[in-house]
């Protein structure tokens, strides 16, 4: 996940290849809630790992329900049987709406029946989403329900401690109006009071977003209780229903979450050589209502080929086709069609959507206002959403190729590009699929690049959403930025270019390393690397050739060779000293470039060595060149070997680094220098927060991203 204050999209222009989507938010939430009111083990595989189910298995931890993880996204959960293991209990539930109304629902009826009291609470939006028609429906079966701060919503005590009898005789009203999880909440936790009669639900109002409760019935019936529906008006639950584990239960591919690959199958060229996007654990015979986004992205022209159990998407017409869809089954994935529409020939305007005012965040301003940023046209309305493409129909397909403007070159700021398109800071407030859909404009036209900010609001569903993006999705390799360090032995660069990569969630090339690998795969191999043997041709080539074969894998903190943890090996001076020798050998540096080439991905690169800016990304946006006195360098040097425990003399380092300097200075290939176009950064008196600082300065300085 991308745990950064922004994020930057490049242009993007192809897509293709398979993904796997984190399992449904509804479906996870509904399962534990079941699992754990039911009699018996439940296991529960395909789990969401996120934000939002993870305030769902704290509270039921909290209420004494025993969950063990059993798999990455697997757990297994005791049953309590409807019975309360704890008769108070503080439960923090963020901003997860499947979690605050049918906890709300469960404990209210059982903490009435049982004698106990809760407090439910979350973020401060949370605070501001509504619940008063639960609460209202609460109190008519006798429930003590209280609204801590304003009446109508959370945070709420449930219970006053004491047992009251539960008035069930009566049909129980609750409005359908505002929020569907009302009625789900409801049905949830009725089958645990239904012991003496049968219990009537009857909706005051119409009901909203009815595919949501199709989940919740057909989950209902996979835990033992059926429920009678008349209609969308009457729903009965029988005398005598209780819920009983399935035993087993995988969850779903969540339908939102696919949304935005089949938008992007919808939307992006196919990437040579690939059938677009496969989406895999969700399929047409889904029980989630979003699946029928399919629908909807069909009317706008995505090819789709559903099976059972996945989806095939190919872009279809091109431009997409505008639409005017009511959107009331699909209110989550519908978001995702305002985003399309930005790529339409005409307005499309998407209505029945008046329950995005009470979501994560008044979704309807926000996708108006973000979608403007873009450079659209935007009509909102109580209960609509009207979208006109930046200058009306975008007019051609990113196809690849190179960006008009040299790619990573920065834009002006506040510039408009082709087709009425603008370069965009697209605020998320905090709302997982404002963050997602938007990342779909780095297809535009106009080939700006998108910056997203807070990205790890995705985590409320989809932790790794950006990641699985970037897998799927390509631009030419000059479209990726590339910020290069160079810099003599012991400046900083390595320790300066992870601070500015994960600053920027970029990749990392540390391309010493791959000297360094080079030097100690020739000790193993018994190959000399003294600069006498090194003069030999033959005995260059066979370095060259051991480059090229180097079997060498990257993984978080540790470098492997030929299957070796050599991660510290290669810190040693003696490595240091080795790969000053080998690196100054041609047919060493022409072996380890593709690799050090293939470092470049999406989101972007920071690279550092030696000639990074000079040789191997001559075209990167921004090139340092970091330097500090002989002296600094050397003190730096010793007291980082001396924190590690190795012994070293001052005296000795100096002498090292400054004959390594001047190898690497002078060598004939690619000696060591600042690129014509780097900027200079003597660090000898600054420390890493304020080099960092700098690089970043001047980083952003070359964006041209509207600050808002
Ligand atoms: N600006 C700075 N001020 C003080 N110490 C620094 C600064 N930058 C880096 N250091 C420290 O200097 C030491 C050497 O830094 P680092 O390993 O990043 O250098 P390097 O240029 O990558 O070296 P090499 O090229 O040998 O790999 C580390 O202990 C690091 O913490
Ligand atoms: N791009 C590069 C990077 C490194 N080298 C050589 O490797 C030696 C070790 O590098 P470190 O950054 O890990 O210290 C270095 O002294 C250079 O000789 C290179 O040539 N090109």
């Amino acid at each position: 996940m991308y745990s950064i204050p922004s994020l930057d999209l490049p242009p993007l222009a192809t897509a293709g290849g398979r993904v796997r989507l984190p399992g449904s938010k509804s479906i996870s939430n509904r399962v534990l809630l079941l699992a754990a009111l039911s009699e018996g083990p439940t296991q529960v595989d395909d789990l969401l790992d996120s934000d939002d189910t993870r305030v769902m298995l704290d509270a039921l931890r909290a209420l004494g329900c025993q969950i063990d993880t059993t798999g990455p996204q697997s757990v297994r959960v005791q049953g309590m049987g409807g019975r309360l293991a704890v008769r108070e209990a503080a439960l923090f539930l963020g901003n997860a709406g499947t979690a605050m109304r049918p906890l709300t629902a469960a404990l209210a009826l059982m903490a009435t029946a049982q004698g106990a009291r809760f407090e439910l609470s979350g973020v401060p939006r949370m605070h501001e989403r509504p619940i008063g028609d639960l609460v209202d429906a609460l109190r008519q079966l006798g429930c003590p329900v209280q609204c801590l701060h304003n009446e109508g919503y959370p945070p709420l005590r449930i219970g006053d401690g004491q047992v009251h009898p539960l008035r069930l005789d009566a049909p129980i009203r609750v409005r359908g109006d505002v929020s569907s999880q009302f009625l789900t909440a409801l049905l949830l936790a009725l089958p645990l009071v239904a012991q003496h009669g049968d219990v009537v639900i009857e909706m005051a109002t119409e009901l909203i977003s009815k595919p949501y409760i199709e989940i919740t019935l057909n989950l209902l019936e996979r835990f033992g209780v059926r429920v009678q529906r008349d209609g969308w008006d009457r729903f009965t639950i029988a005398r005598g229903s209780r819920y009983t584990s399935p035993g087993r239960i995988a969850v779903e591919a969540d339908a939102s979450s696919a949304s935005y690959f089949i938008a992007l199958g919808a939307i992006a060229a196919p990437t040579p050589g690939t059938d677009g996007i496969a989406i895999d654990g969700i399929g047409l015979s889904s029980i989630q209502g979003d699946i029928r986004f399919v629908e909807a992205a069909r009317l706008m022209g995505a090819d789709i080929v559903g099976e059972d159990n996945a989806l095939r998407v190919r872009r279809g017409a091109w431009p997409l086709k505008a639409i005017d869809l009511d959107c009331n089954h699909i209110p989550d994935a519908a978001m995702t069609l305002a985003v399309m529409a930005l790529y339409a020939d005409g307005t499309t305007t998407l209505r029945n959507i008046a329950s995005w005012r009470v979501k994560e965040t008044d979704r309807i301003a926000a996708m108006a206002t973000e979608c403007r940023q873009l450079g659209a046209t935007v009509e909102e309305g109580a209960d609509f959403i009207r979208i006109t493409p930046p200058r009306g129909p975008a007019a051609g397909p990113p196809q690849g190729g190179t960006a008009p403007s040299g790619g990573s070159e920065p834009h002006e700021v506040g510039s408009v590009g082709a087709h009425g398109w603008r370069q965009a800071t697209i605020h998320t407030y905090d709302d997982h699929r404002v963050a997602m859909c938007f990342s779909l404009a780095a297809f535009n036209p106009a080939q700006l690049p998108v910056r997203i900010d807070d990205p790890k609001c995705v985590g409320k569903t989809f932790p790794d959403y950006f990641e699985t993006l970037f897998s799927v999705c390509r631009t030419p390799a000059e479209r990726i930025p590339v910020i290069c360090i160079d810099g003599p032995t012991a400046s900083g660069k390595g320790t300066l270019a992870a601070e500015v990569a994960s600053t920027l969630g970029y990749h990392l090339l540390d391309s010493g390393a791959l000297y360094r690998l080079v030097g100690l795969a020739a000790e193993r191999e018994g190959l000399s690397t003294t600069e006498a043997d090194l003069r030999d041709p033959a005995h260059a080539e066979r370095m060259g050739e051991l480059a090229a074969r180097l079997d060498v894998r990257f993984t978080p903190g540790k470098t492997w060779l030929e299957g070796e943890d050599v991660t510290e090996a290669l810190r040693a001076e003696a490595a240091g000293m080795a790969a000053s020798r080998v690196s100054a050998v041609p047919q060493v540096r022409a072996a380890l470039l593709d690799l050090q080439l293939n470092f470049r991905h999406l989101p972007g690169l920071v690279a550092d060595g030696r000639d990074m800016g000079t040789v191997i990304f001559p075209g990167a946006p921004l090139k340092v060149y970091l330097t500090a006195s002989a002296e600094q360098r050397a003190l730096r040097r010793h007291k980082q070997l001396i924190s590690k425990g190795i012994p070293a003399i001052l005296a000795d380092l100096l002498a090292d680094l400054q004959a390594r300097d001047a190898r690497d200075m002078n060598r004939t290939h690619a000696p060591l220098k600042p690129a014509e176009d780097a900027v200079l950064l003597d660090n000898s008196h600054l420390d890493i927060e304020q080099s960092v600082a700098r690089v970043l300065d001047w980083w952003h300085g070359k964006q041209a991203f509207p600050v808002r």
